[in-house]
């Protein structure tokens, strides 16, 4: 290990000369076997560049870290403090591998290496905010991390073990079987949730665990605790533990091994609670006996921060105070840290995986009846609001009418109330984000697991709305056509939820998502060939008819009707028992009439209807699945 200078800022270099080569994947190694970490960063600076926002402005660059030298070791707590703004969160990103490398200056060194690409592995990250599953419960929550992290040589016992050692550790056992909760249901408290997070990322044992205000919002008592629970981990494990934390308290400080003091991306201070006063002292500042001296140093630098003279006194204490005790060169190693979203190795195979992933979701779905009763209902209600509307069509030019009608609604009902799965999915991209962040899983994993999980659920919506509605309606009373447009109507609801799906992956929020979902499915409705025939949609326009989410299913449900007509079959009788002319656009006569209005072809029920269907549902979850690979290497650039 590296000097420690007892009275102000640290030498960096330090690291265990031994460590070797960092083991593929950090859940197969034994306690024993498991490296300790210690981090030295030096140089540490990063920039952003703010764009003119006027014409003629230059645009400026905004030094977020500036030139940081800081320590984390093996066994110990480090808690980055300082003024709101100082850049905790941007420093924890930064040797997180949360920043892209590229943008950084400096070195992050673990034993006095270079981060490799196992770093993801190697190290926790807890954020903020709670993004747990609110219908699991916390032994649930804990198995599935463990399922997903824990390698899959360990048996389901093994598993089942580690969760409940975590759940002694982290003191949940009283509410292992209560639900996480959300604002609609009542769950654990404020302060369970935060441990059952840390839980999560702790379970498969990462000798570094980075932790992003872990006493946010909760009181003193449950913040204590949780310090307490990571001071045990970080002593008795000997793992490295980085957090950024406001204001501590006095008993949350004696668990703090040591501090970080940021102010406007510049380290004021760096070593232990006890030097603090000392430092202070011989910057010429009086620190009064008996004060919270973290509380008192984090006021005298807002007190600067506002006076005349500014930071700069302290800012250059400071740097003498670090080049006093060491100095260091400053090597500009941009290339050699982990690019984040690096391929890493996963813990369980791919079928393994997205079984577990498929049970967890299965069980997010049935644990939500209201929704699936509620959901089941609206098929009933509104089939036989359809039914009674448009009952018993008869082979007229009203009938074809309705019956077309009866179709687009049909389409517009499934494909518009997809999008009321928006705020559920975005939700939970959250959840997904923190979790292959740290390369929990892969992707392809969720995105087939996502798609599976709901296709009986669409299965059975779609069997009872047409068990009513179809018959209701008097469409073709063949067996074939029953089941055909029951295959159209999955398929349907299948892509309406591929197509909402897609778009959660990339839009910021659920306005810009609703708003992109309902405006594009309003056009691919008008431009589906059922209010324009395709022959009078302008050439600009065409290719949003052949793109149309509702195009193919509503000709696959148009051909299907006429094609179990009898070929002569007249749609038009005139009074005197002869039929119409054909091609009379007011009043098609015949099938190939009826279809060629809705600019739909007998013969094409399988090519291209159905085939274009399904290859539309492969191609949206083959987009959704890049958009999420995309989210999960998000990083700040
Ligand atoms: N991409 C960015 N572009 C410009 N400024 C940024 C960017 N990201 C962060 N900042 C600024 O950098 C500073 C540090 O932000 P950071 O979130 O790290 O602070 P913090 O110390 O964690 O603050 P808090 O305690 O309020 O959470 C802030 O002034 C913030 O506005």
């Amino acid at each position: 290990m590296g000097d420690e200078v007892e009275n102000g800022v640290r030498v960096v270099d330090v690291g265990d000369a031994e460590a070797g080569g960092i083991p593929r994947n950090v859940s197969e190694m034994s306690f024993e076997q498991k490296k300790q970490y210690n981090l030295s960063i030096s140089g540490l600076t990063y920039k952003v560049v703010t764009k003119a926002k006027k014409k003629g402005e230059e645009a400026t660059t905004k030094v977020l870290l500036n030139n940081i030298d800081a320590e984390a070791r093996a066994g110990e707590i480090l808690a980055v403090v300082g003024p709101s703004g100082a850049g905790k969160s941007t420093f924890l990103d930064a040797i997180a591998g949360r920043i892209n490398p590229q943008s950084l200056e400096g070195q992050i060194l673990a034993n006095q290496k270079p981060l490799g690409s196992d770093f993801k592995r190697i190290s926790g990250y807890v954020m903020q905010d709670d993004q747990l599953f609110p219908r699991l419960t916390v032994r649930e929550t804990l198995m599935f991390s463990a399922r997903l992290r824990l390698p899959g040589t360990m048996s389901h016992k093994e598993k089942q073990d580690r969760v409940e050692e975590m759940i002694q550790v982290l003191g949940l056992k009283s509410c292992a079987e209560t639900r996480i909760g959300d604002d609609e249901v009542r769950g654990i408290s404020g302060g369970e949730k935060r441990r059952t997070s840390i839980g999560v990322d702790l379970i498969h044992d990462p000798p570094v665990l980075f932790l992003d205000e872990p006493t946010s919002g909760l009181d003193s008592t449950s913040a204590l605790n949780v310090v307490q629970i990571l001071h045990n981990i970080a002593s008795t494990r000997l793992r490295t533990i980085v957090l950024t934390i406001h204001q501590p308290s006095f008993r949350v400080l004696e668990l703090i091994h040591s501090f970080l003091v940021l102010a406007r991306g510049n380290v004021i201070y760096h070593g232990s609670y006890a030097s603090m006063p000392g430092y202070f002292e011989e910057f010429g500042r009086h620190v009064p006996d008996d004060v919270n001296v973290l509380e008192y140093t984090l006021d005298a630098i807002e007190e600067l921060q506002n006076s005349e003279e500014g930071l700069q006194p302290l800012l250059t204490f400071a740097e003498a105070k670090n080049k006093s005790v060491g100095g260091r060169t400053l090597a500009q190693l941009k290339s050699n840290m982990t690019l984040a979203g690096e391929p890493i190795d996963f813990a369980s195979g791919f079928p393994a995986e997205t079984a577990t992933l498929i049970d967890r979701n299965a069980r997010n779905i049935l644990r939500t009846p209201e929704l699936l009763i509620w959901r089941l209902v609206l098929q009933v209600i509104v089939a036989l609001t359809l039914g009674s509307l448009f009952f018993n069509v008869g082979d007229t030019p009203k009938g074809v009418q309705q019956r077309a009608s009866t179709f687009a609604f049909t389409l517009a009902f499934y494909l518009f109330t997809a999008t009321e799965a928006l705020p559920i999915f975005l939700k939970e991209r959250q959840i997904f984000i923190r979790e292959t962040s740290r390369g929990a899983y892969r992707t392809s994993s969720y995105v087939i697991a996502n798609f599976l999980v709901s296709l009986p659920f669409y299965m059975l919506q779609v069997l009872l709305f047409q068990i009513i509605a179809y018959w209701m309606v008097g469409l073709a009373p063949t067996a074939g056509g029953f089941f055909y447009s029951i295959l159209i109507l999955f398929l349907t609801l299948t892509l309406a939820n591929a197509y909402v799906n897609f778009w959660s992956a990339i839009v910021p929020n659920f306005i810009a998502g609703n708003t992109i979902v309902t405006a594009t499915t309003s056009f691919f409705f008008l431009f589906s060939g059922f209010f324009v025939p395709k022959a009078k949609i302008p050439g600009y326009w065409i290719w949003l008819h052949y793109l149309s989410n509702f195009k193919y299913p509503l000709d696959g449900l148009l051909v299907n009707e006429y094609t179990a007509r009898p070929a002569d079959t007249c749609f038009a009788p005139l009074t005197n028992g002869t039929c119409v002319a054909t091609n009379n656009p007011t009043h098609p006569a015949t099938r190939d009439d009826v279809l060629s209005k809705y600019s739909a072809k007998l013969g094409s029920m399988w090519w291209p209807d159905f085939t274009v269907l399904l290859i539309l549902i492969m191609g949206y979850r083959v987009f959704f699945y890049f958009a999420l690979r995309m989210q999960s290497k998000q990083t700040r650039k």
